[in-house]
Order: C-alpha cells, then structure tokens, then sequence
C-alpha cells in the first residue's frame, strides 16, 4: 500500500464538510499544523473536532475557529483562546467538555474496540446527565462511550513510508491513541525515512493504524528549550 502523498492539501483532500475529526496535541506541542492549515485552505465547513484543546487565536484550531469552520468542539481544556471563548458564548460554536482522563479514555478504548467502559469521574455533576449510572464496590461510576472519528490527524517527528511513528518527548501526548480511532489516519512527520531506518523498539504508531503519512514543513517552534539548573 502507497501511504506516502505529496503534502497536506493531498492528504486531506477528501475531508468533506460535516466530518469528524480528532486532532493529537498537547496545548500547542505536537499539533497537525500542516494539515490544520491545509483545512482552512480548503474551506470545509461545520467540522466536528475532537482535540483535548482548541488553540489559540492565531495557532492550532484557532485558525479553524476563526474562520467559522468548525461547528462543535469536543475538549477537556479550552482556555486561552478567545475567539473561542466569543462562539461559546454567543451560541456559534457546539461544545462538549470532557474531564481530561475521560476524553483520553474514550479515545483509547476506540483504537481498542471496546465500546464503553465505567469511570467515577463527573459523578454528581452536570457531566453525568443522561448517562448509565451504576455502582461497584460501593462506589458510583458513570458509562463513558468509545469516541471515534472520521478522520485522525497526527503530527510525529520521523515517520517511514509504511507509516510508522516515532514522537519526540511530550508531543506523544494523546497522538498514539487518537492515530489508531480514526477510519482514516492521516500523519505528518518533521522527518521521512525509509522503512527500516526506524529502531522498531522506538516505534510508538506502528504503520498499520497509518493510512496517510507526508513531510511536513515550518513547524513553528513556539516552545524554547531552556536550562535549568536545579538547586542543591
Ligand atoms: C492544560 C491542558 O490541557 C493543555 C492544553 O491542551 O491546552
């Protein structure tokens, strides 16, 4: 199977309006710049996006925000952003907050194939509205849904033309669990090689769960690597 593509706009070309898609990232470290800003190119409207946060102004989905094309945010941390926080309020944008560990969950049980599963988290709250309540060991937990989507995207440091994954540090993040829930898994990679060149014992994505991989350019480095001596 041919995964490689030229560049974003080939690998999200048949992203349509109304799609779902999960989005990896950690405040902005490891986010799918190219194919986020590939997305704004294209103009595809009323996107359902999946992503534990939605950017900033000028950076992330905030690119996607500002442009209208997104319809509903589904997020665990949503600061920060206020053309965000102006949809919200105005009744714009759909939102779905998520407790952190419950969206991360939800993600993973998808690439696993288990479709719902119990946590104690939002018990008591508004979180828990319309859910199955049940009790184990004299403790209540609320049912959680595997979340899925139509598209995953990605952003991965090396990546080989059979599509498997290697992140650096903590751009890991929710990118190895949101690369194997969507139908289609499309990633972006700072460095291409050839299979092989990859120690299979760093490869965090196997190709597999990959349908779509291209080089990436300009990814901004908006985080400066800084010293820092500890004190006796
Ligand atoms: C605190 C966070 O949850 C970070 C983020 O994704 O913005």
């Amino acid at each position: 199977m041919q995964k490689v593509v030229a560049n974003a706009d080939a690998a999200i070309a048949d992203i349509q309006d109304n799609a779902t898609i999960m989005l990896g990232g950690f405040g902005l470290c490891g986010i799918p710049e190219n194919s986020i800003e590939a997305l704004v190119r294209k103009g595809v409207k009323h996107l359902t996006c999946i992503s534990n946060n939605a950017g900033v102004d000028d950076f992330g989905l905030g690119l996607l925000l500002k442009t209208r094309q997104i319809k509903k945010m589904m997020s665990s941390y949503v600061g920060e952003n206020a053309e965000f926080e102006r949809q919200l309020l105005s009744g714009e944008l759909e939102v779905d907050l998520i407790p952190q560990g419950t969206l991360a969950t939800r993600i993973q049980m998808a690439g696993m194939g288990i479709p719902a599963f119990y946590t104690p988290a939002g018990y008591g709250t508004e979180i828990a509205t319309g859910k199955e309540v049940r009790e184990f060991n004299n403790k209540m937990y609320l049912m959680e849904y595997a979340l899925h989507a139509d598209f995953s995207l990605v952003k991965a440091w090396k990546g080989d033309r059979f599509g498997n994954l290697v992140f650096r540090k903590t751009t890991r993040n929710f990118s190895t669990s949101i690369a194997k829930a969507g139908n289609i898994t499309i990633a972006e990679v700072e460095h291409l090689v050839e299979p092989g060149e990859l120690d299979p014992d760093h490869i965090h994505v196997a190709g597999i769960y990959v349908h779509r991989i291209f080089q990436g350019t300009n990814y901004e480095k908006r985080i400066e690597r800084k010293t820092v001596k500890m004190e006796k």
